[in-house]
């Protein structure tokens, strides 16, 4: 079954019961808290938990002349009927040690019976009821059905609580709240259902109803309460309730509601006259009270509440969702057979396709016919001559939904005219197959001898840079001028705090026309090497990301100026002193590993930054070394005083330098194969391997590290990037 009906049945199911679960989820935050008011009432007596019914029956029967009904709650609250000495009737809570009376019995406050009342029918009194627990059974399914799309999600039902990546701020706390209440939701809901169907008498109860030998009972040989054996092995905490005899006669006797049974005793003798242990279905109705309503568990009426509480964000956290995947649709213009240009789409979360549209819509602009549509909807087009796909990838470098069965259709579909195709994959370095499912794309037109209009392009977490560079080659390919407008791809800048520049160091002196800046975050705040650093050079809503180190408490970058750079420019204009705004952004995946036993940090150019910021930040001097790609012997000025500084402290161990414009240049990946045994080991030893720098110096290093994984390990990289031992951030 595919993952969209079990999408499409949760959404139903929630819409379908959303006001309901609305109601009951509100109502059941405030119910939760009744058992925690009532149990902070001081009506719980020390040594509760450790007497036994003798004693309590004995102690009431001589201080009262008469007790007429005793009761324990949920609360372990004992309450009773007794008339006192001077003939006063008295009701309320006592001590069941002393039988001294601690005060009147307090009813509900009118909010829980208000709540209550919503809560059980809606003030609908029959009909109420039977929604309520039509909503409970809803919700269950909801629950059900809900767990089922993690499973898929995570690919496996091991995974479940696996590490899942925060890119959608609605769509990740869904996720990750929803696996945290699955179980008090599921208890809820199965439990509402019982209570509901027990309302409606659907449930087998059988009433209990004692014999009693009435010819055989006696008033000898007579015995003191305290004495009677059954009351003393009977602990209080076991009692429900005790109903004492109406009147001295032989024939009338205690009757004794226990959790689990029923008893009557001989008063005179405390004979066992009768006994019935309760059915299954009455031990259950009391057990699903119990968990439906939290009634004497402080913590299982805190976690209901949270339950609650997370319902209400799933309503709102849901519907967000789908109202983002609704906004992304494709429209059309032109008819399909009438389209020499086909857009195709593969999204399960739909930002893939504002990038889609974008392009859809500057092809328009520039006079062609287009037609956009999902990959799955791929069929033979009778005028098409260029198909450009834009696809995401998920799971395990596997298609989204609406692209699953592409890649066969695409084997069995003939076009009518050659074809070129363009494909351009959207992914996230977090996952180990990066983009693959855009490369299997583009091998499955390559298969069918399509024309390779531009080699497959990957971007990262919706790059519009990356975006805007492979519009710059399509152009180039194509002679068109498409100029996509960025204000609908991204959006504005949002949670920006002030930094101001500490000190820069002279982009004049640096043969890599490369410097390096330090800024003082004007507010305290939390983050680490390897985060982002999102500067807004026009304050609008073009973001450059630069990769960060922190030295001392402070965001430290290295920035290559370039002389028509956007960011680059903005950067280096800032004076000492001067403050402004930008976001830093959580980076986890490329954060310096806590514990490990070797890093490989790699990096050319200005990725070394958030490695300076790591070696400082490895206090427990881990093993690690730097192994470092750089122009000439001067490019390493500017970071010689902290690299020479983390060497002495013992917090870099060693540093590897490659440079590339010198007699017998080399690059990173020629340092590492020279120590192809040494990275081998790192890696099989779990040590972990981190790159940063340029997208050319990936490709080379991903190379090398390949075959010295098949090489010396047996096994390809991806085996150790699926473990997280390769964390990379490049551009
Ligand atoms: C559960 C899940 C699995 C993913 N798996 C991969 C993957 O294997 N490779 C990859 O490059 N990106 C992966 N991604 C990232 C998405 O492809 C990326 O966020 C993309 O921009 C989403 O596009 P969409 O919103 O149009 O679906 C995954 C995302 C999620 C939520």
């Amino acid at each position: 079954m595919t993952i969209s009906i079990w999408r499409y049945s949760h959404l139903a199911l929630a819409v379908s019961s959303f006001v309901f679960v609305f109601l009951a989820s509100v109502t059941g935050i405030v119910l939760a808290f009744q058992p925690i008011s009532e149990q902070l009432q001081p009506f719980k007596s020390d040594g509760f938990d450790t007497a036994s019914l003798a004693e309590t029956l004995s102690v009431f029967k001589k201080t009262y002349p008469e007790v007429t009904a005793l009761e324990i709650d949920k609360n372990d609250f004992v309450s009773a009927s007794v008339i006192t000495e001077d003939n006063k009737n008295l009701n309320g809570y006592f001590n069941p040690i002393t039988a001294e009376y601690l005060g009147e019995k307090v009813e509900p406050s009118k909010l829980f019976q208000f709540a209550t009342t919503l809560h059980r029918s809606l003030f609908l009194k029959g009909v109420g009821r039977f929604f309520v627990g039509l909503c409970s059974f809803l919700l269950f399914l909801i629950a059900v059905s809900g767990a089922i799309l993690i499973i898929k999600r995570q690919r496996s039902f091991k995974k479940f609580f696996s590490k899942i990546v925060n890119d959608n701020f609605a769509q990740y706390w869904h996720v990750v709240l929803g696996r945290l209440s699955l179980i008090p939701i599921i208890v809820i809901t199965i439990t509402g259902v019982y209570l509901s169907l027990l309302k409606f008498n659907l449930l087998p109860e059988s009433k209990a109803s004692h014999t009693v030998d009435f010819e055989a009972i006696s008033e000898t040989p007579i015995q003191e309460i305290e004495a009677f054996t059954v009351f003393k092995n009977i602990p209080l905490a076991d009692v429900k309730s005790v109903e004492f005899p109406f009147s001295s006669d032989v024939e009338d006797y205690y009757t004794i509601y226990l959790k689990d049974k029923e008893i009557v005793v001989n008063q005179f003798t405390g004979e066992v006259l009768s006994e019935i242990k309760y059915p299954l279905v009455t031990l259950i109705s009391a057990l699903s009270l119990n968990l439906h309503t939290g009634k004497g568990s402080i913590i299982w009426s805190l976690i209901l509440a949270f339950a609650c509480l997370n319902i209400l964000f799933f309503i709102y956290s849901g519907f967000a969702m789908t109202l983002k995947r609704q906004k992304a649709k494709l429209r059309n213009k032109f008819k399909k057979h009438k389209c020499e240009y086909i857009i195709l789409v593969g999204s399960e979360n739909g930002s893939t396709i504002p990038f889609a549209n974008a392009f859809y819509k500057q092809l328009i602009k520039a006079g062609k016919k287009v037609y956009i549509t999902e990959l799955n909807k791929y069929e033979t087009f009778k005028k098409v001559k260029h198909i450009i796909v834009f696809t995401a990838t998920y799971g395990e470098g596997e298609p989204p939904t609406n692209a699953n069965t592409f890649l066969e259709q695409l084997k069995s579909t003939e076009q009518l005219y050659p074809i070129s195709f363009s494909v351009v994959g959207f992914g996230s370095y977090a996952y180990p197959d990066f983009c693959q499912f855009a490369l299997d794309v583009d091998r499955g037109f390559k298969a069918k001898k399509a024309h390779q209009f531009l080699p497959p392009f990957k971007i990262n977490d919706r790059s519009l840079e990356a975006f805007n560079q492979w519009i710059y080659s399509f152009n180039k390919a194509s002679g068109l001028v498409l100029e996509i407008p960025q204000k609908k791809l991204v959006s504005p800048p949002k949670q920006t705090k002030a930094l101001q520049v500490i000190s820069k160091t002279d982009v004049v002196s640096n043969p890599d026309d490369t410097f390096i800046i330090t800024l003082k975050p004007s507010r305290k705040q939390r983050f680490n090497s390897g985060d982002l650093l999102a500067v807004y050079p026009e304050n609008d809503y073009r973001e450059r990301l630069y990769s960060i180190g922190k030295v001392n408490g402070n965001v430290q970058l290295s920035v290559k100026h370039y002389r028509n750079g956007f960011g680059s420019n903005y950067i280096n204009s800032l004076q000492e002193n001067a403050v402004f705004k930008a976001r830093i952004i959580r980076n986890s995946a490329f954060h310096f590993p806590s514990k490990t036993t070797r890093v490989l940090l790699v990096a050319n150019g200005t990725g070394i930054a958030p490695f300076i910021g790591m070696t400082h930040e490895n206090t427990s001097k881990i093993e690690t070394h730097l192994y470092y790609g750089l122009r000439e012997k001067q490019s390493l000025n500017v970071y010689k005083k902290d690299l020479d500084s983390a060497l002495q402290k013992k917090q870099l161990t060693q540093l590897h330098l490659a440079f590339s414009r010198v007699e017998n240049k080399q690059y990173v990946q020629d340092l590492l194969l020279e120590d192809a045994p040494f990275v081998a080991e790192t890696l099989k030893n779990n040590g972990v391997v981190m790159l940063c720098g340029s997208l050319a110096m990936q490709k080379g290093v991903l190379q090398v590290l390949n075959v010295i994984c098949e090489k010396y390990n047996q096994k390809p990289l991806r085996y150790y990037q699926s473990k997280k031992q390769l964390k990379m951030d490049c551009y």
